[in-house]
């Protein structure tokens, strides 16, 4: 059976397609920079133990535009990988937001689409787009099934003390406001591949995921208790466009004083904020490259980027009383040896310890960077959402 997975981020899309039972992947790779210049696709085909690469580059507007790119590229050419849409036998769908209503992998109706659509304000870069790969895929594949996993999923564990905002208990009851959290499939991914690394029953572990969308995790023997996002994908960290935490009294402000509406106060923190913001890209490897030519205000977005992490660490390492293992992942966590180094600095007192040489060494499988006389493992682990939505589909 088939199963092709796809995983549309905010800046991105990824795919992967999948044998099952086996979990073989068939073929798989990405499109990025999706509405910004320089985008570009890369796509892998796994044939007799070799790997066929293709590289496509040329703007590329919106996801769907993305997806049907990357709809060509399996059914035609050379490494055409399907003859026919109905050698599909599912379409597994990443959803970012899925409420209250969604805490396991879904079969998609109408009314779950409905469902995904009433979310769209509250995860506006993401929910919208993940509606349109839905779509795409159901003309595509019309005799697939298609499947939705959660982002939200994987944080329904954390406790009550810790979804619940301050204020009154009806914004709860009536309006579901509360802290659903997202990157679920990652941290849980990651997660788990860390408790197999560290073979311990009772494991703390903060999960780093550091991508366009940035959060952060507090697991605790492999369950969610905390989590940086809120009720959209917006909060806590520092993000590729968007603000992370910040004061509502600065929305209010600008509201009275500056008569921002509420579409134009929703661009600034969603759109216009972030490293784009403060350091004038949105993309990571673009502020580096800023960086190395001098430029301090990509500079200080570094600083405001790792110093937020570090700050989460803190807040992660009090309520688990305790670390066994923090985990870097995502685009920017797994690649950007720097930003892990500036994190971990000074972080003796938890008796986080980088070794810069491990470090630097990373290339892509699974590895531990702390020096030998830190308590705590420094862990970079891949994630790989399409995988675990595979095997989530499977299940269904
Ligand atoms: N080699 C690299 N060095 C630094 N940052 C990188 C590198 N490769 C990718 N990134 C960064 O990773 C981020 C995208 O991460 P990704 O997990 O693919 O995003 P998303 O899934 O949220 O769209 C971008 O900021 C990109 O610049
Ligand atoms: C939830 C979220 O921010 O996702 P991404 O990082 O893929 O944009
Ligand atoms: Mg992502």
């Amino acid at each position: 059976m088939n199963i092709l997975v796809i995983n549309s981020g905010s800046s991105s899309l990824k795919y992967q397609l999948f044998k099952m039972p086996e979990k073989a992947p068939v073929c798989s790779g990405l499109v990025e920079r999706i509405g910004i210049e320089g985008s570009f696709i890369k796509h892998t085909v796994y044939s007799n133990g070799e790997k066929h690469n293709i590289e496509e580059s040329g703007f590329i507007a919106n996801h769907g535009e993305g997806l049907k790119q990357v709809l060509a590229l399996l059914t035609e050419g050379e490494y055409a990988v399907i003859n026919s849409p109905d050698d599909i036998a599912a379409v597994g769908h990443r959803v970012v937001h899925g409420g209250e209503h969604f805490t396991g992998a879904t079969l998609i109706t109408d009314e779950v689409k409905q469902q995904i659509k009433k979310l769209f304000s509250l995860a506006p870069l993401h929910n919208p787009v993940n509606y349109k790969c839905i779509e795409v895929a159901e003309q595509t594949f019309k005799n697939a099934r298609q499947i939705a996993v959660f982002d939200t999923a994987f944080h329904q564990t954390i406790p009550e003390q810790a979804y619940r905002y301050a204020i009154p208990e009806w914004y709860y009851k009536e309006h579901a406001i509360r802290v659903y959290g997202f990157h679920g499939t990652s941290h849980k991914y990651v997660s788990e591949q860390a408790i197999k690394w560290l073979n311990k029953e009772n494991s703390k572990i903060i999960s780093i995921h550091l991508g366009n969308g940035c959060s952060m995790a507090a697991i605790k023997d492999g369950k969610s208790i905390d989590t940086s996002m809120g009720f959209g994908p917006l909060s806590g960290l520092m993000m590729g466009t968007r603000s992370g935490n910040i004061d509502p009294s600065v929305i209010f402000h600008l509201m009275e004083h500056s008569g921002y509406t509420l579409e134009q106060l929703s661009t600034l923190v969603n759109k216009q904020s972030g490293l784009l913001g403060v350091g004038g890209s949105s993309d990571m490897r673009d502020i580096r490259k800023l960086v190395s030519e001098g430029n301090a205000a990509a500079a200080l977005a570094l600083k405001l980027y790792a110093y937020r992490i570090k700050k989460f660490i803190g807040a992660y390492a009090a309520i688990l009383n305790g670390i066994d293992a923090i985990i870097f992942t995502a685009g920017v966590g797994e690649n950007d040896s720097n930003m892990r180094e500036a994190v971990c600095t000074e972080l003796d007192y938890l008796s986080i310890k980088l070794d810069p040489t491990q470090n630097t060494a990373y290339k892509g499988e699974m590895k531990e960077i702390n020096s030998a006389d830190s308590k705590i493992k420094i862990l970079v682990i891949p994630t790989n959402e399409e995988y675990e939505i595979a095997h989530q589909c499977y299940g269904l």
